[in-house]
């Protein structure tokens, strides 16, 4: 891994178009264009895709997952082995989530304290403890482009009291984060979390308390939790323009094709989601003329392209009616062949946003979306 120390981090807007940005994020393993999609590759992989298909459907950048990570294959391991980068073969930038998350959606079996939160493997029940420094020394060991820090995602329907009192924590864990990963060590950039749950004047809380704090970039934590979409998108376009203009803006979990069209308008610049791949492994894809459930009766003697304007080698090579009969036989070449295509739609769908900023026509990109995904068409 060569970079250079003097250029690591820097976020670069090229272009914005309304509160949209076009830019480029300097990271260890390469530059991000910005807009982007991260496909989620939890355990190291993108499920059921290689880095070759990857490559080819444009990805710059993928997610992995300390939680994860540090159950299976273990984060000593894969210090052992040079990292993630070298152990997936992927020599692009990777960013992980902190696990903290994947914690508190465990439930019941985790106990949260000042110190930081113990839970237990879902795995085989095994007992362990994250706190910020162990999060911070496990994606070390990952040696993750982009780290986050770990934070309390507060479920859905919390109180104020309760949600004010956690976004404090997270703060507080948050510095913790910083003061254990100094600046840039082993090239590894840092973001904070903004939490706050649905309450705006706590939103804003928690931002400027982590802004004083020395992140390479912010990202909107405790969205995507269960709540309306008119909920979603109006605390994203309150806290999203009053986060730090220059530095990156991730929502966390995020998106829908519309999602994340929605959340560019207000001003982010990253997103992730396993939407791609779930929906692909459930036979329900991603086209330029909307939503196709692929296992459809209608599909069955097809023999026309999945997509027509998709470039991927699924909507190249096989028909409607074949990649139907794969989903229907349950054969693995489903999963394969599916995920490519939308991960190729989503990666589509960022560059196309990135062309459209570039060339001050955003907004028509999304209506033109907003008319192929209307609810109607489902
Ligand atoms: N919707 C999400 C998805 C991932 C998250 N990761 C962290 N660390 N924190 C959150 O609040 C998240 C929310
Ligand atoms: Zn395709």
């Amino acid at each position: 891994m060569t970079y250079d120390p003097a250029t690591l981090g820097q976020f670069t807007i090229t272009a914005t178009d309304g509160a949209a940005r076009r830019g480029s994020l300097v990271t260890a393993h390469g530059v991000v264009q910005t807009p982007i999609f991260m496909p989620v590759g939890t355990q190291g992989s993108v499920k059921a895709l290689a880095p070759d298909d990857l490559d080819a459907a444009g990805a710059q950048i993928i997610l992995g997952n300390t939680y994860h990570l540090y159950l299976r294959p273990g984060d000593d391991l894969l210090a052992r082995k040079g990292g993630l980068h070298r152990f997936a073969s992927w020599n692009k930038p990777i960013l992980t989530d902190s696990g903290g998350f994947q914690v508190f959606s465990l439930k019941d079996i985790r106990k949260l304290s000042e110190d930081g939160v113990e839970f237990r493997s879902h795995h085989d029940g095994s007992k362990h403890f994250f706190s910020p420094e162990k999060v911070m020394s496990i994606q070390n060991n990952i040696g993750s482009d982009i780290m986050m820090v770990l934070d309390e995602c507060v479920a859905y329907g919390a109180d104020y009291d309760y949600t004010a009192k956690s976004l404090e924590l997270t703060t507080r864990w948050a510095r913790r984060c910083r003061q254990a990963h100094p600046r840039h060590k082993n090239g590894q950039l840092l973001f904070g979390i903004n939490q706050g749950g649905f309450f705006k004047d706590l939103r804003e809380r928690s931002l400027a308390q982590l802004a004083e704090i020395d992140f390479d970039g912010f990202a909107i934590g405790g969205l995507s939790v269960g709540e309306s979409i008119p909920e979603m998108y109006d605390m994203l376009h309150h806290i999203a323009p009053l986060m730090p203009r220059d530095t990156p803006r991730y929502l966390m979990g995020v998106g829908t094709p519309l999602d994340i069209l929605e959340g560019i308008s207000a001003g982010v610049d990253m997103f992730d989601c396993v939407l791609p791949t779930r929906n692909a492994r459930n036979g329900t894809l991603y086209t330029s003329q909307g939503k196709v459930n692929i296992r459809r009766a209608e599909y069955r003697e097809d023999d026309s392209p999945l997509d027509p304007l998709c470039p991927c080698y699924a909507c190249r090579t096989f028909s409607k009616a074949y990649l139907r009969h794969l989903y229907v036989a349950q054969e693995l070449l489903s999963y394969r062949l599916n995920s490519l295509h939308n991960i190729t739609f989503f990666l589509t769908l960022a560059r196309q946003a990135r062309e459209a900023i570039e060339q001050g026509r955003f907004a028509a990109l999304k209506a033109h979306y907003q008319d192929v995904f209307a609810p109607a068409k489902d």
